[in-house]
């Protein structure tokens, strides 16, 4: 199993790196790719620590090399927010960097499952279907918005609402992964009761998590440490399902088309990625109002990305 990470020396790429290698499985290997000429350093940095993974590091303006029989491709390349921005905002820069780093992967591993982090990821993940339709190789089973951080900040501030132990994957995140198009299913959260006035706190909570982080960092940035940890829990997700084992992940992908074209929704993964869309299941009133309410924003952010590359 060879994943590669590419913008591995940037705020979300370093962590992630060292977590790939304490956690994949012995035997894995990993390839570490960004611009920055730091790259090689970072890698050689994190090969140090005695784990079964084998690391090399890349740099310059070609990731062909850090691409070659890659598996799992995790893209946390380009700029991030400061404050005052939103994620659209980052759209001008992020978007010719995700569709050159995957048309690159197109060529290179086209057989690959692809992650993407760089925001805004409504708009990248069409970006970068288009782009692997272009080269004949889509297969949109393989193609992922990473939302995870959407559901692991859904886990920590009910736990640390309700005072109630820490489940992972408990709660689903449907919709996209910005704004008002991340809409967290409390209402289908086992054994925990919320009030009218707690449900649309805490919704408001995990919309604005990521401005949260973006503020109390003031210009530095925005999430890195949580998104390495969610991104990483994503990766794993893959691999384990890569090995034969069924396990159910919310992540932002073509689906069938029912709400927008492209949507975060449970999924259950198999050898080849994606092997069912899962349903979303019963939502209460304001559930179905929010999802109501988000369709249009999020249905333009994806044909802006489509209409990006058939421009370009
Ligand atoms: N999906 C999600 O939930 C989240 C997404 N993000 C997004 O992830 C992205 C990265 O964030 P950070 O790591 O904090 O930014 P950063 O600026 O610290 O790192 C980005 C890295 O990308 C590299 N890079 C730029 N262009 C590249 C290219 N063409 N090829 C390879 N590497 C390239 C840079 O050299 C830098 O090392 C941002 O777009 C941010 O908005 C951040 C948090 C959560
Ligand atoms: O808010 C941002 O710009 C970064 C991000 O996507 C998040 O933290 O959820």
């Amino acid at each position: 199993m060879k994943v590669t990470v590419l913008g591995a020396a940037g705020g979300i790429g370093q962590p992630l790196s060292l977590l790939l290698k304490l956690n994949l499985p012995a035997g894995s290997e990993l390839s570490l790719y960004d611009v920055a000429p730091s790259t090689p350093g970072v890698a050689k940095d994190v090969s140090h620590i005695p784990t079964d993974v084998k690391v090399e590091g890349f740099t310059g303006e070609d990731p062909s090399e850090a691409l070659k029989g890659a598996d799992i491709v995790l893209i946390p390349a380009g700029v991030a927010r400061k404050p005052g921005m939103t994620r659209a905002d980052l759209f001008n820069i992020n978007a010719s960097i995700v569709r050159d780093l995957v048309a690159k992967a197109a060529q290179v591993c086209p057989k690959a499952c692809i992650g993407i982090i760089t925001n805004p990821v409504n708009a990248t993940v069409p970006i970068a279907a288009e782009v692997l339709k272009k080269a004949g190789v889509y297969d949109k089973r393989k193609l992922f918005g990473v939302t995870t951080l959407d559901v692991i900040r859904s886990e920590t501030f009910i736990a640390e609402l309700k005072n109630t132990e820490l489940r992972p994957n408990y709660i689903s995140v449907i919709g996209g992964h910005s704004g008002t198009t991340i809409l967290p299913l409390l209402s289908q959260v086992q054994h925990v009761e919320f009030s009218d006035d707690e449900v649309k706190s805490l919704t408001t909570r995990i919309q604005n998590a990521g401005t949260e982080v973006v503020e109390a960092k003031a210009g530095a940035g925005s999430a890195t440490l949580s998104m390495a940890y969610a991104a990483m829990r994503f990766a794993l997700s893959l691999v384990r399902a890569a090995q034969g084992e069924n396990v159910v992940t919310c992540a932002y992908v073509e689906g069938d088309g029912k709400y927008a074209p492209f949507f975060a929704q449970p999924l259950l993964l198999g050898k080849d990625g994606v092997d069912q869309l899962l349903p979303i299941g019963p939502l209460s009133a304001f559930e179905q109002a929010a999802l109501d309410e988000m369709l249009p924003a999020l249905r333009t952010e994806i044909e802006n990305g489509v209409k990006f590359v058939k421009e370009s």
